[in-house]
């Protein structure tokens, strides 16, 4: 099965956020690869281990608070990926405590382009490789699995559960079918290109967070494995080549007692802890392994995600971990359990091997191709060619399909049959020949008017003038005259479409859910809305209004609370567009939206000049070129085709300078309309947020606003009051569902400790375990909470102590208002 095999430990980098305000404990030697924290006995309480001042760790690389995604994909990822291409499995993982970069380093930031994670510029790289070896022929397969609780989800097909832990026993038959029992429901979708690649990816990370609140914001209590499997086939050999990268982002690492989880939340808490603890103990096994320790058992089987990384842990794979840290003086811990953890984890070693094998289908094909020709070159050698009338116009028609396609298949393998027939070779010839003539587009060569006719009208002649390397002259540059064709009329279609939908007409569009199920770049571009009969113009003047109220919902409360207040008297809940249009005024990604709309218009507008570099080039080419066909006949017409003309050099000279600028031009344009690609799907992306979010801010809305019908108080506007409305607060669950691509929540900087929990005033009748948490709000301000005012909060408390203070201090405050009114 494979031939080369290495032993290699796992490589470990350190990737350290930046933050604002960085602990002075913690040192980075770049010429070394070395961490170290010098931590003084007085602060070390609560610390692993609290003897110690000084810890240090060293790791294959480290990317400091300074390193751009492109480094980080260079140094990490570059090499596993190019190992791929080559038949080895690979496997990046990103470990590390809530909120330290996983997310960012593996996917990247969401909005912007040059944020772009270890994934998508995987995905590039990919592709950009396949795309120069034309030596093989490469198939992409992708899967995104989600692991949470112990159980598994396609995030391709989000309906398809993969299969519960509980479950594994029963159909665990085989312990080398252990690998494919993880995956056994996963789906497995072709990727033909980057882009197809890169929606999947998109897709999966759109079901993820729409997941993720349907699971109370679990995005850091899940795994996510991304895997590309990779088959190449050499032309001419019967080798294929199978590999398998997974792309691990892995659930938060914090340990549980510092979380305050309670509740349900200790019960995920506990299985990513569960997993994570397997993950440390099948490391420690493979630790103790490589140390020569007789150990044999590895646990992989305990958790669904060590069964799922099996083969990246001591197995056949090259493995690289990126530890990620947080270098705030209080993340120094948990820092310093990561690198601890990173540190183990080097020690272990895969035994990497090629993933080589002959394939019999491969074997057989050709086999057959062979016997088949033997046995028509024996009927010919013998004279046995069947005695029949000329070529009807039906077999014409079939033998000019089948050099289309045999023109068409890049691949050396590809073969032509004509059945041992002369009459068929002869007219095989004809049909080359035509399509020399026509200049190689062998369509139009057939198709037009010297097409089916004009074959078949010259096959009485004798073909013998086409030679075989012109045949394969004329199907490569048929192929690459094809690919910029096609590459160009995309383009070109896109630009097309920006500038009709840049007119402004029917720029409402219709439905969003009609714009999400097709989406459209001009419905990226210009419809950034759900509303179902917004003007374009009323479209665009809230753009540059929400554009000029910069971003956040703090920055634009104070101009909203107006609205607000409206918008709670007047019922305009009822108006979904109005009540859209104040929403995503003050949504917090807003800013971004508009960065990455006005970043596409500038990539459209390089796009068109340099699509216009393009086709002049082209056009110039073409001119030349017939210039110097012009005076070649003239010179043969005036018998001094011999002579040497300067100008015929000169014009060549000029070719060549421009076909270089083609050629520039030409890859500027096609990285362009990568970047075009990237950022549709990112604005698409931050449409369905957006969507999402108004839709459950909308909800609450609505019951907030019923149930103050119900209990019979008037609406009251929340501005008015000096304290923002729960819904436009800066607390994530209170603004309405925080996007979820912003961090959740902190538990351990919403929840208070222990000692504070003593110091609750609150009556047992507060069901909610966060306002029973929020030791730190109750004892920082409210205290003496009026009962009444809990339990008109109660309803809509959600368990997030930041968005539940918000909440109480809002009925607080129209408590107030009412007795006045009184
Ligand atoms: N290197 C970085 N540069 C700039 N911003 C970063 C970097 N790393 C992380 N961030 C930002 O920090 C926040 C938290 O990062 P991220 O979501 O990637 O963390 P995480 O470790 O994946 O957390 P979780 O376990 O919750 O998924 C995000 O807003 C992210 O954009």
């Amino acid at each position: 099965m494979s031939k080369a095999s290495e032993n290699a430990n796992i490589d470990i980098f350190l990737r350290v956020k930046p933050v604002p305000r960085p602990s002075d404990k913690l040192f980075i030697d770049n010429n070394e690869n070395k961490l170290e924290f010098v931590i003084p006995r007085s602060l070390a309480q609560g610390f692993v281990n609290n003897q110690r001042e000084h810890y240090e760790f060293r790791f294959n690389g480290i990317l400091g608070r300074e390193a751009k995604q492109d480094e980080v994909f260079e140094r990490v990822a570059r090499p596993v990926v190019a190992g791929a291409l080559e038949g080895f499995n690979g496997t990046i993982f990103a470990y590390g405590q809530t909120g330290s970069g996983k997310t960012f380093t593996m996917t990247g930031g969401p909005e912007r382009y040059v944020d772009r994670g270890i994934i998508p510029r995987s995905i590039s790289a990919i592709f950009a490789d396949i795309a120069k070896r034309s030596d093989s022929q490469f198939s992409v397969k992708i899967s995104y699995l989600e692991i949470y609780n112990e159980t598994g989800y396609d995030l391709l097909d989000p309906d398809r559960e993969i299969m519960a832990l509980e479950d594994m026993p029963k159909v665990h038959v085989m312990e080398d079918e252990e690998q494919q029992i993880s995956y056994r429901n996963l789906g497995l979708h072709l990727a033909n290109n980057e882009e197809e690649a890169l929606n999947l990816l998109f897709l999966g990370d759109t079901n993820r967070v729409i997941g993720a609140t349907k699971m109370n914001q679990s995005s850091s209590r899940s795994h996510c494995i991304f895997t590309v499997y990779v088959e190449a086939r050499k032309h001419g050999e019967d080798v294929v080549r199978r590999s398998k990268l997974n792309l691990v982002d892995l659930a938060g690492s914090e340990r549980v007692s510092k979380t305050g989880a309670d509740g349900d939340t200790l019960k995920q808490a506990k299985y990513i802890n569960l997993s994570l603890h397997y993950l440390e103990q099948v490391i420690i096994a493979l630790q103790e392994r490589a140390m020569g320790l007789s150990r044999p058992h590895i646990p992989y089987r305990n958790s669904m995600m060590t069964t799922a990384l099996k083969d990246s842990l001591g197995g056949n794979c090259r493995t690289t971990m990126i530890a990620t840290i947080s270098s705030e003086q209080e993340q120094l811990d948990e820092s310093i359990s990561t690198c601890r953890f990173a540190v183990r984890v080097a020690m272990v070693r895969n035994q990497v091997s090629l993933n080589e094998e002959v394939d019999p289908t491969l074997i057989i094909r050709r086999l057959k191709a062979e016997i088949r020709d033997l046995k028509e070159e024996v009927r010919l050698l013998r004279g046995e060619e069947e005695v029949r009338g000329p070529l009807t116009p039906d077999e014409v028609v079939r033998l000019q399909k089948q050099i289309e396609a045999y023109c068409a298949d890049s691949s050396p393998d590809a073969s032509l049959n004509f059945g041992g027939s002369m009459m068929f070779i002869r007219a095989a010839f004809e049909v080359f020949k035509g399509l020399v003539k026509a200049g190689g587009g062998t369509s139009s060569s057939l198709g037009g008017k010297g097409g089916e006719n004009g074959v078949r009208s010259s096959l009485g002649a004798a073909g013998n003038d086409v030679a075989s390397d012109s045949v394969d002259q004329i199907k490569k540059l048929k192929m690459q005259v094809q690919q910029r064709d096609n590459e160009i009329n995309i383009l070109v279609s896109m630009l097309q479409r920006r500038e009709a939908g840049a007119g402004g007409k029917g720029g409402g569009g219709g439905p969003a859910l009609q714009a999400a199920a097709a989406p459209s770049l001009r419905n990226t571009v210009e419809n950034i809305s759900i509303g179902q009969s917004a003007s374009p113009a009323e479209t665009s003047r809230a753009l540059v209004d929400a554009g000029r109220q910069g971003m956040g919902v703090s920055s634009s409360v104070s101009s909203s609370v107006d609205d607000i207040a409206a918008l709670m008297n007047t019922n305009l809940l009822g108006d979904r567009n109005k009540a859209f249009e104040l929403f995503r005024k003050s949504y917090r990604q807003n800013e971004v939206i508009e960065e990455n709309k006005l970043l596409l218009k500038q990539k459209y507008d390089s796009a068109k000049s340099v699509g216009q570099v393009v086709n002049d080039s082209k056009q110039r080419i073409t001119e030349l070129k017939a210039l110097i066909e012009q005076r070649r006949v003239q010179r043969a017409m005036s018998g001094n085709e011999d002579q040497e003309d300067p100008e015929e050099d000169r014009c060549k000279e000029l070719i060549e300078k421009e076909k270089k600028r083609y050629k520039d031009a030409f890859n500027q344009l096609r990285d362009l309309k990568k970047e075009i690609e990237h950022l549709h799907l990112l604005l698409e992306q931050s449409r369905t947020r957006l969507q999402k979010d108004f839709e459950q801010w909308m909800a609450l809305m609505t019951r907030q606003q019923q149930q103050q019908q119900q209990s019979g108080m008037t609406a009251v506007p929340a501005g008015p009051l000096g304290s923002p409305s729960p819904l436009m607060s800066r607390s994530p669950a209170a603004a309405g569902p925080a996007p979820p691509n912003l961090p959740p929540a902190r538990p351990r900087q919403a929840w208070g400790d222990a000692e504070s929990d003593k110091s609750l005033s609150v009556t047992p009748s507060l069901a909610s375990p966060a306002v029973a948490k929020s030791g730190s709000f109750i004892s920082g301000g409210v205290k003496n909470v009026d009962p009444r005012v809990l339990e008109l909060a109660r309803p809509y408390l959600t368990g997030n102590a930041d968005a539940d203070e918000d909440i109480i201090k809002f009925y607080e405050a129209k408590a107030k208002l009412m007795a006045q009114l009184k």
